[in-house]
């Protein structure tokens, strides 16, 4: 034990039935250091954060050390919070229809309800502390009118308030814990988000952080912890490892990097979509190829987000497409008659939009199937099952275990259910909302192989994402939007991930500067 430990978390087991989902975990953080929580899918980094929030029970024998006292468990969620351990969880807990100022607010007045709140005295005090940050962001303005960066900085300086309000923050401390707060944004954002997490350990607390991503790791966290099936396998210092080293101690064996095989043939093209327009930009034309993977890319707000929507009829668009000399209306196709024609649209919300949380992964990955799973006696349920088992084990959903509800499987896993559910309809063209958030680095290689086997089956891939080192690993043209339409295209060996960010900035520069 370190003697600046503000947090020790000792032999924390935790079971969900007969899971065993927390093996026995011990790890202490110090202060003022940046801690990363690493681990595969399912390794059990959520369950950790839970048990320390108080959501979880851990099993008999675990033991929770903070600022020197052994706390009570279950841990009490109102009493960990007052003694200076702050949350963001994935979702990041704001409430869209109000306003930046009554969501920071809104914890302080659900515990003392005063008479009479002053929002203009509020406002003021709540556009001090962002500028504490060298943030600016209007208290007024509702969190649905912010940008995904301003809606989690607006999380994590509420937290931070919260700990500077604990018996902690009154030395200046507190421990703010952070579950994977970056999947939703470009690099850019997650500098100036890093940027944030650094003045807040300059000021004597701790960060804990949940991500994915390697690179991020190693830029920001002091130390990682790294867990398997449960259990921690290693704590590592990250200045003095490699980043292969930290890759290889999360998968427990080598896993080589997906690497495609660009060709450089001509394709007869599986789409052709002509004078496309979404909102108020110029119309454009696009084409995929037969089993071309195409990246949209850009900076937020450029347009190219939409465009797997617009495709699908989910989204309002004008424009022609062509799919197999078949000739659809835009602005009449609808999601349904879009999956009649063979497209298919994994969605990012995973379970808003893309899939039912209360249903069984056997009842979700079968949806698009199910005629197929129809009998004279009613639906084949061994054989759903079967075919859900085999699509677990193809795409290595954990656990294998088909009939549990979605909704409780880690998120990596049920966007792997997800992505399996479209991938065996092997549709004609397969549009794609940022496929890989939050699934874990071997996980995305068997992703990126499953849909590059796709791909040479002659589906078109259009995959909407601001992640450069997927779009680098998996198309093989990219269109770069500004202003609600591509401007700049990269194709083969043009593709690399400092070339696709080099791109977003410089398009936006340019047609701003063609605006003005
Ligand atoms: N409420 C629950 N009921 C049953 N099983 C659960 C529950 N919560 C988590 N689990 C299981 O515990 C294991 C660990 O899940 P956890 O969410 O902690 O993983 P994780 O490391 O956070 O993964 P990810 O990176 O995908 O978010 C998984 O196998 C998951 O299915």
């Amino acid at each position: 034990m370190s003697d600046n430990a503000v947090l020790h978390l000792n032999n924390i087991r935790m079971r969900f039935g007969n899971f065993q989902a927390l093996k026995g975990v011990s790890l202490s953080i110090r202060r003022g250091e940046v801690f990363g929580l690493l681990g595969q899918n399912g390794s059990g980094k959520s369950t950790l954060i839970k048990v320390l929030a108080g959501f979880h029970q851990p099993e008999e024998g675990s033991e929770v050390i903070l600022w020197g006292q052994t706390m009570p468990l279950p841990l009490n969620q109102m009493e960990i919070k007052k003694r200076g351990v702050a949350f963001v969880h994935q979702h990041l807990g704001l409430i869209a229809s109000l306003t930046v100022v009554e969501n920071m607010r809104v914890t302080a007045l659900g515990t003392r309800t005063p008479w009479f709140v002053n929002w203009r005295r509020e406002a003021k005090r709540v556009a001090e502390q962002f500028a504490a940050f060298g943030l600016s962001i209007d208290p007024f303005a509702t969190i649905a009118q912010l940008s995904p960066v301003e809606r989690a900085f607006v999380a994590i300086v509420r937290a931070f308030e919260d700990l500077k309000a604990s018996d902690a923050g009154y030395g200046g401390e507190g421990i703010l814990v952070l579950d994977e707060p970056t999947p939703f944004l470009p690099a850019e954002d997650v500098k100036r988000l890093f940027g944030l997490i650094r003045s807040i350990v300059a000021s004597g607390a701790s960060v804990v952080i949940v991500t994915h991503d390697i690179d991020e790791v190693r830029e920001i966290t002091d130390r990682v912890a790294v867990l398997r099936d449960g259990e921690l396998v290693d704590i590592l210092e990250t200045k003095v490892t490699e980043r292969q080293a930290i890759l290889d101690t999360i998968v427990g064996s080598r896993i080589d990097a997906f690497a495609k095989a660009r060709g450089v043939e001509a394709r007869p093209p599986a789409v052709t979509v002509t004078g496309i327009a979404m909102g108020r930009a110029a119309p454009f034309d696009l084409s995929i190829g037969e089993g071309e993977t195409l990246g949209v890319t850009g900076l937020i707000g450029s347009g190219f987000a939409s465009l797997p929507y617009a495709l699908f009829g989910a989204v309002r668009a004008t424009g022609n497409m062509v799919l197999d000399g078949r000739s659809i209306d835009l602005s009449r196709l609808t999601p349904a008659a879009a999956q009649a024609l063979g497209l298919a649209l994994l969605p990012g919300d995973r379970l808003g939009a893309a899939g039912v949380g209360s249903l069984s992964v056997t009842d979700n990955i079968t949806l698009p199937v199910l005629p197929d799973h129809r009998g004279l006696l009613g639906l084949d349920r061994p054989g759903m099952l079967r075919t859900a088992g085999h699509l677990s084990e193809l795409h290595d959903v954990r656990p294998r275990r088909p009939e549990l509800p979605l909704g409780s499987l880690s998120g990596g896993n049920q966007q792997k259910v997800l992505l399996a559910k479209w991938l065996q309809t092997k549709p004609r063209l397969l549009l794609l909302d940022e496929p890989t958030q939050g699934v874990d680095f071997g996980a995305r290689q068997q992703i990126f192989s499953a849909l590059d086997r796709a791909a040479r089956d002659g589906t078109a891939i259009l995959c909407a994402s601001t992640d450069n080192e997927q779009l680098e690993q998996i198309c093989d043209r990219i269109l770069v939007f500004a202003r609600g339409r591509p401007v700049v295209e990269l194709r083969g060996a043009e593709i690399t991930r400092k070339a696709i960010t080099e791109a977003c900035f410089y398009s936006e520069s340019q047609t701003a500067e063609a605006a003005e």
